[in-house]
């Protein structure tokens, strides 16, 4: 398969522009990097870094060249210390050289200040874990992420804001009013419309909305990407997309982790090209 999608000519586009192609060349699946123990068990290594780093360099090796968009989950690189993070580092690089995006997924959210070291260290251009977007987490007000929504603007990455997440507890917070009268994802939701308003296709300031929600009266239209994590183990299915996303679909980037990473070493490319068939139908690539 090919390697251009995000090559010299693409990394001066905004994230939005670049997902779109990536999209368009590799098909929507974006493959979550989870590490949990139970599948180096599973994948037959050790639980060390060692056998973090084989895990991970496996994934990186079978699917670099077919999938779109990865998102390492951070909490399961962390889990080892800095060797770890190095490893989280080295496939960020080893994909995005192969024409991958990377979604790294940190849900980091903080005062304005300190938010402007998590862009240092993720969004920018030059920074040590630079990857085309990050997970964010609004809850310490919206304007909070303002650090990060400007670092990712000069560079041409992208975020990922929590909305509506996949967990069964996130409602409990999501759901309720704020005192202006929409719900707390409402109000994040109109804030990333605002930040995409003027994107051509896709903005560059996505929402994440989980697959397993079943529907919502939310308006999903913010002219910028919606991360669906939940499908497979969680329940989340390709049908289902439709249902939760109305007419939104189309923006839809499907994460998928364990479903894929579950097939083993061997598998994983056949587990990759199924999902990404289901979801291309589903979402019209
Ligand atoms: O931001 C996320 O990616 C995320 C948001 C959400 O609402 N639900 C959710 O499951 N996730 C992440 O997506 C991944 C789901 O993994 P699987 O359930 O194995 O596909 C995990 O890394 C979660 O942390």
């Amino acid at each position: 398969m090919s390697n251009q999608l995000v090559g010299s000519d693409m990394r001066n586009k905004p994230f939005g522009a670049r997902l779109r192609a990536a999209m368009d060349t590799r098909g929507p699946l974006c493959v979550g990097i989870d590490p949990h123990q139970h599948l180096l068990d599973a994948w037959g290594l050790p639980d060390t870094a060692e056998g973090l780093a084989s895990f991970t360099y496996g994934v990186v090796d079978a699917l670099a060249d077919r999938v779109a968009v990865f998102k390492p989950q951070s909490a399961f690189f962390e889990r080892f210390g800095s060797a770890g993070i190095a490893v989280l580092e080295q496939a960020t690089i080893r994909l995005r050289d192969a024409g991958a995006l990377v979604i790294i997924d940190a849900k980091r959210g903080d005062i304005g200040s300190t938010m402007g070291g998590y862009a240092a260290a993720y969004l920018a251009e030059k920074g040590p874990l630079a990857c085309d977007a990050l997970t964010v987490s609004p809850y310490l007000g919206f304007g909070s992420l303002q650090p990060a929504i400007d670092v990712a603007r000069e560079s041409g990455a992208g975020l990922f804001v929590l909305a509506l997440t996949s967990n069964p507890e996130g409602p409990q917070f999501q759901t309720a009013r704020t005192a202006d009268g929409p719900t707390v994802a409402g109000a994040v939701l109109d804030g990333l419309r605002g930040l995409n308003a003027d994107a051509d296709d896709l903005g560059s300031f996505g929402a994440v909305v989980g697959a397993t929600i079943s529907s919502t009266d939310e308006n999903l239209d913010i002219n910028g990407p919606l991360l669906a994590p939940g499908l497979g183990a969680q329940g989340g299915t390709a049908e289902g997309l439709t249902k939760v996303f109305g007419t939104a679909v189309r923006n839809v980037v499907p994460s998928s982790s364990r479903e894929i990473l579950g097939a083993g070493p061997t598998g994983l490319q056949a587990a990759a090209d199924r999902a990404n068939d289901a979801y291309r139908t589903v979402l019209g690539y």
